[in-house]
């Protein structure tokens, strides 16, 4: 596991900003490399102003996504379209207006999906759908870059402090039941999903997320603040404004 790594930018807009175009670069260097590129994405505010972002700096830089791969970290189980889903942000905020082929997008099933609202079937769904397109090398793929937000509660994805999923060890996809954030049900990649990934990008902007952001990186137990547990195989930056940055 990694060391994390901080990048502090002056504000909410200027990080999200610089994360995206970070993220463009590595997905045409990809594309150059004649790679996939299988990105995690996350919901919340600053997540969503990147994927704006990012829409915003692949237009201009022309990319191809047809080797790129989005995936969830976490989805709140709500009906397909629900505008609370961290799946419709994201298609709203990206999806929809690029390229990317239909079946390259996975996203999390929603609570009127094949499963209904039988949410431990779904996350073992999610969880299969991620075993496929690992090829037999290992039960998820290999995430280039797994994005996170953070709450003020030091969550990541949907793992909640002193919640079973922060400590489950062994499924790579988790069902939440009782989630503190509404909506209580949600479906949450595992902890060694997250640190399957090649790079772990947390993503803090304002004053609210200071104390998860000192927490996450004092190193301190996972169980009590997961984002002390969010670290990449190969890198771990913690993209920070002033005001996350201001306990450090
Ligand atoms: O479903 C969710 O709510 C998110 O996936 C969650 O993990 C989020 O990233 C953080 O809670 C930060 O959210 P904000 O940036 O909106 O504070």
């Amino acid at each position: 596991m990694s060391e994390p790594e901080i990048v502090r930018h002056s504000d909410a807009g200027a990080l999200a900003d610089s994360v995206a175009l970070k993220l463009v670069n590595m997905i045409v260097q990809a594309e150059s490399d004649k790679r996939d590129f299988h990105l995690v994405l996350t919901g919340g505010g600053i997540g969503i102003r990147t994927l704006e972002a990012v829409r915003d700096h692949a237009k201009e830089a022309g990319i191809s996504w047809s080797h790129v791969h989005l995936w969830w970290g976490d989805e709140r189980f709500l009906p397909d379209k629900d505008p609370e889903r961290n799946e419709t942000q994201a298609c709203e905020a990206l999806i929809d207006a690029v390229s990317v082929p239909p079946h390259n997008v996975h996203p999390i099933p929603a609570s009127d999906g094949m499963d209904g609202d039988h949410v431990e079937h779904a996350a073992t769904r999610y969880g299969r759908e991620m075993a496929v397109a690992a090829r037999g090398r290992g039960p998820v793929p290999a995430f280039d870059v797994c994005l996170l937000g953070v709450g003020p509660d030091a969550h990541v994805a949907s793992l909640f402090p002193g919640l079973p999923g922060v400590r489950e060890e062994e499924a790579s996809v988790t069902a939440v039941h009782d989630s503190p954030k509404p909506p209580p049900q949600r479906i949450s990649l595992t902890m060694p999903s997250i640190r399957a990934a090649r790079e772990v990008w947390v993503l803090a902007s304002g004053e609210g997320k200071a104390e998860a952001v000192r927490l996450g990186l004092a190193g301190g137990s996972v169980d009590e603040a997961p984002v002390a547990g969010a670290r990449g195989a190969e890198r771990t930056v913690f993209w920070l404004d002033e005001a996350a940055a201001s306990k450090l």
